[in-house]
């Protein structure tokens, strides 16, 4: 065996969102800020292509990257890559690299309640995970700030017709449209559709509404399309079906954490949801993450909520990802049957 790198990787999922987590082998890229240094992995590219693409990764894979912190508050920064972005911040993969940091040693636990300040390239996380016998069972990340930018707004869809949409933010960047609309019903045999679907209106929405962050952060875009739910009550708990569809065209298998803010944030901003209120979403695979209203704010003078998301991961294996200098795709290869091309 020979090999030019060794990539360590745990890996984890998020109520079924797979985040999987490097805990060693790759040095912390340059920058002063994590945000600065999630610009140069999304630029370089080299580490992206390595552990995304075919054969150490695929379309489904979402790999993080953890970086000493450069905020004193946080005991561990850490870099998302995503299968087409390098986000500000993610529900699934915050979770799951609390997790792998608790389970697997790299950060002390202590039973019943740990709590950690992680450093997302969006900024400080706070982390509340319950334990017991050595496992992180629960985990509750107190998100970015997150807000509405456009409610109902007329969206030309190709192929599909004039929706009625949102946008708005939740760590990430959202076009929201009510399932009801679309008349697609959000379970795992519409999955392709879903995501065919998703990706036409995110495209429609970047070309005819666009996204702004407030604070100048440079993440003019939106990411993802939101497929909402009708609420509804059980037990007293309000839940919501919550499908998205990612670039390039797959559906998170968890409810999608930065979505549930961006919807608490949509549902607040219409006086439907207070400070101290949930919203409990469900994914496509009936996985849960708990979202609750912990505070009303406002970004640049506009309104805004600092959400909490909870939920669970689970370390599926570990890796060690190795480069044969004789290796033809040192940084793999996409094709267009599993990885949809961007138009
Ligand atoms: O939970 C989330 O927010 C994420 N899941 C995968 C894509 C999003 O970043």
């Amino acid at each position: 065996m020979r090999t030019t790198k060794i990539v360590h990787v745990v890996s984890c999922h998020a109520e079924g969102e797979v985040g999987d987590v490097i805990v060693g082998g790759v040095a912390p890229p340059p920058g002063e800020t994590v945000w600065e240094q999630s610009r140069w992995i999304a630029k370089d590219e080299t580490l992206r292509n390595f552990v995304l693409n075919e054969p150490r990764g695929g379309v489904f894979r979402h790999v993080n990257l953890l970086v000493p912190p450069k905020n004193p508050k946080a005991q561990m920064g850490w870099i998302i890559m995503e299968p087409e972005d390098t986000p500000p911040m993610s529900g699934s993969n915050s979770i799951c690299v609390s997790t792998v940091l608790l389970d697997s040693g790299i950060i002390p636990m202590t039973e019943p309640v740990t709590r950690m300040v992680l450093e997302a390239p969006a900024g400080l996380v706070e982390v509340e995970a319950h334990c017991r016998n050595g496992k992180a069972e629960r985990i509750t990340v107190t998100n970015v700030k997150s807000f509405a930018q456009k409610l109902d707004v007329a969206l030309d869809v190709p192929g599909i017709g004039t929706l009625t949409v949102d946008t708005a933010y939740g760590g990430d960047s959202f076009v929201v449209v009510d399932a009801e609309q679309v008349g697609i019903e959000l379970i795992p045999e519409n999955a392709r559709l879903i995501a065919e679907t998703g990706i036409k209106i995110t495209n429609a929405a970047n070309r005819q509404l666009g996204f702004s962050h407030p604070e100048d952060t440079g993440w003019n875009h939106i990411s993802f399309c939101l497929f909402a739910g009708i609420p509804y009550r059980e037990n007293g708990e309000l839940l919501a079906k919550s499908v998205v569809a990612i670039q390039p065209g797959k559906i998170d298998r968890s409810p999608t954490g930065t979505a549930v803010s961006a919807r608490m944030a949509l549902l607040n901003a219409r006086g439907q949801l207070h400070e101290g209120e949930s919203l409990t979403g469900v994914s496509i695979i009936g996985t849960k993450f708990v979202g609750k209203i912990v505070k009303e704010t406002t970004i640049a003078g506009q309104k805004a909520i600092v959400p909490s998301i909870t939920g669970s991961a689970w370390i599926s294996g570990t890796a060690q990802l190795m480069l044969d200098p004789s290796d033809p795709f040192p940084g793999g290869y996409k094709l267009s049957d599993t990885w949809p091309m961007l138009k």
